[in-house]
């Protein structure tokens, strides 16, 4: 059986999206613009004829209610449906709840670069039972819930969920969607397309577009770094997180 389509979809725009704070793990909700976003990318769904299997989600609403609002519009809201922390969102440390615009300007671009964009340096841990830490969230006990991730520690709780949880069923023939986030989703698309630690920090993902990925028996990509399925909006999209901070 030949491998799968695999879909990647990072949620609608959330509130801290259209505020530019950092957000994290903290698990804010759509916006209006977001709840179309994600209805939007349902149409997309359909248009292209791409219509999922299974979907995996991270444990954050913006995720989940993105992932929802599509399958819904495709018609697929029966399908089965697997949630994990391990595609959660980077977890911003202590710069979670911070305006990002705010961040930029008191420590300078390149501090603020390197914690929002280099692929080893996390920024400062958030202090535990602060008010946006998740220590004590129900979500996540019996999980060493992080302080603070870089994108490496994104790499290191993805790819072996992707590996042991996600490929197998893509090897199973299934379309299958991933909703997850802008981090979460460099991380993997850095696996997928073998993007070097140092080229990853140019790529950005935007809000609301799914990436439709085809891939060989190896796991390779035939068309590296995916298709989006509105080219022009995903362009437009990735600038404008490019940009996140200079507001
Ligand atoms: O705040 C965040 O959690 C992420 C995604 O919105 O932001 P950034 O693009 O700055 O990594």
């Amino acid at each position: 059986m030949s491998i799968g389509t695999l879909v990647l979809l990072r949620h609608g725009e959330s509130e801290w999206n259209a505020s530019n704070q950092f957000t994290g793990w903290v698990d804010v909700h759509l916006t209006e613009k977001g709840v179309g976003e994600g209805k939007r990318a349902g149409e997309l769904l359909v248009e292209n004829d791409v219509l999922p299997d299974v979907v995996f989600t991270s444990v954050l609403r913006r995720a989940i209610s993105t992932a929802n609002l599509a399958l819904d519009v495709a018609e697929r809201h029966w399908i089965p449906v697997v949630r994990d922390w391990r595609l959660n969102e980077r977890h911003y440390g202590s710069l979670q709840g911070l305006n990002k615009a705010q961040t930029k300007d008191k420590y300078g671009d390149e501090q603020f670069m390197l914690w929002r964009r280099s692929y080893d340096t996390p920024p400062p841990p958030i202090e535990v039972g602060s008010e946006f830490a998740q220590d004590g969230d129900p979500r996540y006990a019996g999980i060493d819930v992080p302080t603070t991730e870089c994108l490496l520690d994104v790499v290191k709780r993805m790819i072996p969920y992707w590996e042991s949880t996600i490929v197998p069923e893509l090897r199973a023939g299934k379309t299958v969607l991933v909703a997850a986030h802008g981090n979460s989703l460099r991380a993997l698309v850095k696996h997928l397309d073998g993007i070097s630690d140092a080229d990853i920090a140019a790529l950005n993902i935007p809000t609301g577009i799914p990436l439709r990925y085809d891939l060989d028996d190896d796991l390779l990509p035939t068309n590296p770094g995916g298709t989006y399925l509105d080219p022009e909006a995903a362009a437009a999209g990735a600038a404008a997180v490019a940009n996140q901070g200079g507001k």
